[in-house]
């Protein structure tokens, strides 16, 4: 199994940048990971916010391919602590034979088409987070997640 990240847009703030290609680094050690960046659309300001989302959602359907398990980030997934994610990811690499791709929405969230396209959604929390900050968050819980099945001393009950 492969592990894609899926996001809308460059990431624009370089101590994002260091922080998230910090996380990337570690985790080449654990299990095949990659981002996948779908360009951000030009003249947004002509669109309004559902054609806006319409028109991400062609790019994001553009950029699944047949097998893959699609996991929406939304503030309206399922819950896990870390300990659960990590066992959820350890399940995946038994049922999922192709991509396991995540993917964050843009800053509108996502079109209906993409939740019908969706097997599951996910949160990292209750709280609304930037879609750049997400990234982050999202690759520190999944190298947390590879420590945790490593039983190595990274994360702590
Ligand atoms: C700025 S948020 C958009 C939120 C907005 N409520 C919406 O859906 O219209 C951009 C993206 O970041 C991701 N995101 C933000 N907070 C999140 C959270 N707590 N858990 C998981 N993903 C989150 C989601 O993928 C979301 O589509």
């Amino acid at each position: 199994m492969k592990i894609t990240l899926l996001v809308i847009g460059k990431t624009d703030a370089g101590y994002f940048v260091d922080a998230i290609t910090e996380y990337q680094k570690r985790l080449e050690h654990y299990i095949p990971f990659d981002i996948q960046i779908i360009p951000d659309l030009k003249n947004t300001k002509s669109l309004t916010v559902e054609q806006q989302k319409e028109k991400e959602g062609e790019l994001i359907l553009k950029s699944i391919q047949p097998g893959d398990y699609i996991v929406l980030l939304d503030e309206k997934g399922k819950e896990y602590t870390s300990a659960q994610f990590a066992s959820y990811i350890e399940k995946k690499t038994h049922t999922v034979s192709k991509r396991l791709v995540f993917i964050i929405g843009g800053p509108y969230g996502f079109s209906q088409d993409i939740y019908n396209k969706a097997n599951e959604k996910l949160t990292l929390s209750r709280m609304t987070f930037s879609h750049q900050m997400v990234r982050l968050i999202f690759v520190e819980q999944l190298y947390r997640a590879m420590t945790i099945l490593n039983n190595e001393p990274y994360h702590h009950e």
